[in-house]
């Protein structure tokens, strides 16, 4: 596993830009489209950039233990149910992906009591996340271990053709962790990055804020380690999909963000691997106060803000269209000059 990252090719993003300079429309006419497509030349290493044929959503599934603070509108038995029904294809993601032409897989990385799944499901099982608020959700070990499977998932994905990476999130409670390490990145409080996740009331929402307090003044200025941080603050699927986009970033594959649990994964990523962040588009911005705060640290625009806050990778895959239409705008209008 290495941590080194290349930007995407400069010298590319800037003939995408002159190509779209020169084709028939005002200059500049397809705002931020333009940004897009040559985001995705540079990524591609060619211009035009090819057309998106293999976008691919991998879900990190987890339980918290901080769940049992109460911070979440429903039972953790959700997590087991919602592994089955994306296997069912049958989720939220499942059916926005089928809807764009993406493929979802579901990992799992610390579901507690999940069986009648196939093997490769459970290839990196691990035990829940322990509740962070009293304790260490991973030892070193544990967070090595689950950085490793993420950037294995990455690598098998692109080995086989995979040309965008989406990491999707599930497990009941793990708004709360994510909130947790986007506090202690930007140095902030419970107040500032709780959101309401799947529907909390006013006293969930205190009792999130106080978890999240609790949590950063336990690991106090250990956090200030990134791999401390996700390891004290953090679950195995969430250091997962940190290893996953690492591994995309690493091997030149880009990635779209979604949610909060993404954007805080991505801004761990950003310092385990510095440069990842140039490799991201944030698809969506959800509702969770969080998540903006991320993305902003990282200086990503997102592409929706549909008010969603569903999370396993929906709202990044529901951007997919608009980046492959960035891409066939480049590809397909013509050179004003040849009309
Ligand atoms: C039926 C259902 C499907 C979901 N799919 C994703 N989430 C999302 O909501 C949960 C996080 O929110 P909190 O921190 O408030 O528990 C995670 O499971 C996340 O993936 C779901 C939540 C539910 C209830
Ligand atoms: O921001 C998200 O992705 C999100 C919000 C609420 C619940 N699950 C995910």
């Amino acid at each position: 596993m290495t941590n080194t990252v290349t930007a995407p090719d400069p010298s590319l993003r800037a003939a995408a830009q002159a190509r779209s300079d020169a084709q028939a429309k005002p200059t500049g006419a397809l705002g931020r489209l333009e940004h897009l497509g040559a985001w995705l030349a540079a990524c591609q290493g060619v211009n035009p950039p090819r057309p998106l044929t293999d976008v691919r959503v991998a879900v990190f599934a987890g339980d918290h233990g901080v769940a049992a603070r109460g911070v979440s509108a429903y039972p953790t038995q959700v997590t087991v149910a919602m592994v089955h029904g994306i296997l069912a294809g049958v989720a939220g993601v499942s059916a926005i992906a089928r809807s764009v032409g993406a493929t979802v897989t579901v990992h799992d990385l610390g579901v507690d009591g999940l069986t009648g799944v196939p093997d490769e499901v459970r290839r990196f099982h691990v035990r829940p996340a322990r509740p962070i608020s009293d304790e260490d959700a991973l030892t070193p070990d544990e967070l090595d271990a689950a950085l490793a499977a993420g950037d294995t998932i990455a690598a098998e994905a692109i080995a086989d053709g995979a040309q965008v990476l989406i990491a999707g999130d599930l497990g009941i409670g793990n708004t709360t962790p994510s909130a947790a390490l986007v506090a202690a990145t930007l140095g902030l409080r419970g107040g500032d990055v709780a959101g309401s996740g799947t529907g909390v009331d006013a006293a969930g929402l205190a009792r999130k804020a106080a978890a999240i307090d609790a949590a950063l003044d336990r690991v106090g200025a250990r956090a200030s380690d990134p791999r401390q941080r996700l390891a004290a603050l953090g679950s195995a699927d969430i250091a997962a999909a940190v290893g996953f986009m690492t591994g995309a970033a690493t091997r030149g594959i880009p990635v779209v963000v979604d949610g909060l649990i993404a954007s805080a994964e991505a801004l761990m990523a950003e310092e385990l691997a510095p440069g990842a962040s140039a490799w991201m588009v944030a698809g969506h911005v959800s509702t969770e106060p969080g998540c903006a705060l991320a993305q902003r640290r990282l200086g990503l625009t997102p592409i929706l803000d549909l008010g969603m806050r569903l999370g396993e990778g929906s709202g990044a895959v529901l951007a997919v269209p608009i980046l492959e239409a960035a891409g066939a705008a480049l590809r397909e209008i013509a050179a004003l000059a040849d009309l």
